[in-house]
């Protein structure tokens, strides 16, 4: 059974639109939710627990459907999209105390390990944060009551490379010791070669891939031409480089005539895919 089942999710705005994304989440299994800016990962995120109300779709979370269930699910869930920016001027033991009337399963030792860890003071107020600062305080409300589901929003966009390794370090380490899921969005494709199992890609509103981040990019080899490519319709988003070209191609339609093949990397499949 999936931890979370998503289909057909639809969400409309004047100038985009969501259109009926599907996808599934395994248990125990990290997956790197990626796309451009724009791209709707957060309309799709906050969209799952109805802080963006969809337009259409099923949802459900550990075999339940999340309507009429929302506040038995919440309470599994570990959710985070930005930093606290909430009671800006209240103390953040008070914001804590309050915070954790909502979780029969909070946890006061594994709160006060992520506090020190991520070097937060409870006498400041989120005014005295920073931004980065914000999203560890967040973190750390998310990672302190047993939630058997987490889903982060960008949650290492603010860190420093020391947090966001430390971070990436206890990711890993929940789902492979606790068997926690995990759902995190991010444009830095380092975090998911370090940790995802899954990568969930959306282009304008629609999944483009959902798979293994491994057969994701065993299906893709990057092309480089010395000179001017051929016409190929196999070639994907053609680039130029600083000396010649390089394109995508599928592992399937090998080879391209002329072509210096190499491994593609998420990077290099995104940038290339996205030029199409
Ligand atoms: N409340 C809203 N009203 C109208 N349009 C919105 C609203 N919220 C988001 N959008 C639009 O929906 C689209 C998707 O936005 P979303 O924040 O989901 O993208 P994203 O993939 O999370 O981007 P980023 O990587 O920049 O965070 C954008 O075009 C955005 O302008």
């Amino acid at each position: 059974m999936d931890v979370l089942a998503v289909k057909n999710l639809c969400k409309k705005y004047e100038s985009f639109e969501l259109r009926n994304v599907s996808f599934g989440l395994r248990e125990g299994t990290v997956t790197g939710f990626i796309g451009r800016n724009g791209a709707g990962k957060t309309t799709t995120l906050k969209s799952l627990l109805n802080f963006v109300h969809p337009d259409g779709g099923e949802i459900r979370f550990f075999g339940q459907e999340f309507v009429g269930h929302e506040l038995a699910v919440k309470q599994r869930i570990g959710f985070v999209s930005g930093g606290i920016d909430y009671y800006p001027m209240k103390k953040l033991k008070a914001i804590t105390d309050v915070t954790k009337r909502f979780y029969p399963q909070w946890d006061g030792g594994a709160y006060r390990r992520y506090m020190k860890l991520f070097g937060l003071d409870e006498r400041k107020t989120p005014k005295q944060l920073s931004e980065g600062m914000k999203v560890k305080y967040s973190l750390a409300l998310a990672l302190s009551h047993h939630a058997e589901l987490l889903l982060f929003d960008e949650p290492t966009s603010g860190l420093d490379p020391v947090s966001r390794d430390e971070l990436l370090d206890i990711f890993l380490s929940l789902v492979r010791d606790e068997g926690i899921t995990l759902l995190f969005s991010t444009h830095i494709t380092t975090d998911l070669e370090k940790c995802a199992d899954n990568i969930l890609y959306i282009k304008n509103g629609e999944i483009l891939a959902d798979m293994a981040l491994d057969d994701f990019l065993a299906g893709y080899k990057v092309a480089r031409f010395a000179g001017d490519v051929p016409r190929d319709d196999r070639l994907i988003g053609i680039k130029r480089e600083r000396s010649g070209c390089t394109a995508l191609v599928r592992a399937g339609d090998l080879p391209a005539e002329g072509a210096e093949l190499s491994d593609a990397g998420l990077e290099e499949v995104m940038v290339h895919m996205e030029k199409e």
